[in-house]
């Protein structure tokens, strides 16, 4: 490695009202180098890659890029300066077609000041192309696109943008092994070109694909830094070897119980063949046959997803897997009343079932935790307290009056379990950093004590602890008789929860299967269409 850094910083502290979101923080990171930014949910990833990105200024600590001096003030300036972002929030022009975002910013630098529509359809074509994603795309809407589609278009822009530096935050946490496998070519692309890339992941399974380095911040400052991926020495620099630790396949395992806790207690989970967990109970003859609360009858939503037909058990885990693409949020969505229907029909205990939307679903005891939680899940003017019992009210409140000591009890309940990092409940949810947000929407959800629980990617954004503890809040949820529709990119969350698994291809339903049928090996072959 060349001894120059492309990019320096020294010193770097931020503070958030009483909140130190970052103290004394040094970083390096030099030009085709890939260094993977660790830290649990808190840590200060986020922010100190925001001071890179110009979304924040430091209250002490100086910047360096390319040798000179560098303070942007603003994202604009950190774009102009070769440091391109790309959020866990896709945060594209929603209205804009893709064509457009990718030349954001540029039409404005350009000496003429506009580019003529067909020299860009063709450069951005070419872009896509080279980054093997369809030019179809070019002419859709930003906003019409599934997160993982929009976050491509949004590494397409930095590419096109010339970045010097990339920051990925979290770029594979919405997308399937495959699309993963894309993206990490791309990014060896990218820096086998010279491109300096910082990656923020909570994912241990895909860090010796991504990063030559690993940077690691505990409690906003510095805690260590390595070239080695050795798990158990990450884990110590994080501070997270109470809750986790390094299980005998090299897996990570909750420290407290190796053997996941609903397995141990003989709730019906088998480790099975290669890797093979299910996890709620599909032994459990009762939970496996008892009547379905939810039965999808050939459903359809036009363009979207078509004709399909499924049930989800009391008590069970059903899981629904499908690459980008292939329609597996839409249906959840469709279920909720968050997208028309246009033929099928879907009972709900028993009933025949019309979804209005995600709200009154909600009144009727299906709780949705949406895949974008920016946009459909918290609500930004509330505080961590407020938007965790939101849902919940009715159950802590007598005859319409909320009891404040119920709903005291409840917030604290949660806060403890899933380890929500807020200063006080009575904090804003904004100033929460994204990982402790994912967790109030699941706290909130979990607390409503629903008869089907619909998650779309639960544990996107939680550091590895937390995610042993939801997985086990799942299961336990599962075991007290409460259906769940889990929708997961990431395979081991699915093989380890799921009783039955759905696969969608291109809208259609085309494999399902239940316990030890459940292989890694027939979902990505189902899910690529190949057992279709
Ligand atoms: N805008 C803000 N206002 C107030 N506090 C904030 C703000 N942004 C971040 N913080 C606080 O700063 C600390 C660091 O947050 P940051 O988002 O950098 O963590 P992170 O390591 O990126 O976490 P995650 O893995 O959950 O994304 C947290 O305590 C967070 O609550």
């Amino acid at each position: 490695m060349q001894s120059t850094p492309l990019l320096t910083a020294r010193g770097l502290t931020k503070r958030f009202g009483a909140t130190k979101a970052l103290t004394d923080v040094d970083f390096d990171i030099h030009a085709g180098e890939r260094v993977a930014i660790m830290g649990e949910n808190g840590a200060g990833k986020s922010t100190l890659m925001k001071l890179i990105a110009g979304v924040y200024t430091p209250d002490a600590g100086s910047l360096t890029l390319g040798g000179d001096a560098y303070a942007p003030a603003t994202p604009t300036d950190a774009i102009r300066a070769g440091v391109s972002t790309v959020y866990q929030e896709p945060s594209g022009f929603s209205h804009l077609t893709v064509l457009e975002n990718l030349f954001m910013g540029r039409q404005t630098t350009r000496a003429l000041g506009w580019l003529d529509k067909k020299s860009m359809g063709r450069e951005a074509g070419e872009l896509l192309a080279r980054l093997q994603l369809p030019t179809r795309l070019l002419k859709r809407r930003m906003g019409d696109l599934s997160l993982a589609d929009q976050q491509q278009v949004l590494i397409a822009r930095a590419v096109a943008n010339e970045a010097r530096v990339l920051i990925l935050d979290e770029p594979t946490s919405i997308l399937t092994d495959t699309e993963s496998e894309r993206l990490f070519q791309l990014v060896d692309q990218l820096s086998a070109a010279g491109t300096a890339v910082c990656y923020i992941t909570h994912r241990f399974d895909e860090l010796e694909r991504v990063a030559d380095r690993f940077v690691v911040l505990r409690d906003g400052q510095n805690s260590g830094e390595t070239d080695d991926p050795d798990r158990e020495g990450l884990l110590r620099m994080m501070g997270s070897v109470s809750s986790v630790t390094v299980g005998a396949d090299g897996g990570l395992v909750a420290a407290e119980d190796a053997v996941p806790s609903a397995i141990a207690e003989g709730e019906g989970g088998t480790e099975g063949e290669g890797g093979v967990l299910t996890g709620s109970g599909v032994a459990d003859a009762a939970a496996a046959t008892s009547a379905p609360v939810l039965v999808v009858d050939a459903l359809s939503s036009e363009g979207i997803f078509r004709d399909i037909s499924f049930a989800v058990r009391p008590g069970q885990i059903t899981g629904l897997y499908g690459l980008v693409g292939a329609g597996r949020s839409e249906l959840a969505l469709a279920i909720c009343g968050e997208l028309p229907i246009d033929a099928g029909t879907i009972a709900f205990q028993g009933k025949p079932y019309r979804p209005h939307s995600s709200r009154t679903a909600l009144e009727q005891g299906i709780a949705y935790l949406p895949e974008d939680r920016k946009t459909q899940g918290i609500f930004p003017h509330l505080s961590v307290g407020d938007n965790l019992s939101a849902a919940a009210l009715r159950g802590v409140s007598r005859a319409g009056f909320v009891s404040t000591a119920g709903e005291r009890d409840l917030v604290a309940t949660w806060m403890d379990r899933l380890s929500i990092k807020a200063e006080t409940p009575a904090s804003p949810i904004t100033s929460l950093s994204g990982g402790n947000q994912q967790k109030v929407l699941l706290a909130r959800l979990m607390a409503t004590n629903p008869q089907l629980l619909i998650l779309d990617e639960p544990t996107r954004g939680i550091d590895v602890g937390t995610k042993r503890e939801i997985h086990r809040r799942i299961r336990e949820l599962a075991a007290t008789g409460i259906a769940v529709l889990l929708i997961s990119s990431e395979m081991a969350e699915l093989l380890e929860l799921s009783d039955t698994v759905h696969v969608l291809h291109e809208g259609r339903l085309t494999w399902s299967a239940v316990g030890s049928e459940i292989t890694e090996t027939a979902i990505l072959r189902a899910a690529t269409g190949a057992a279709a």
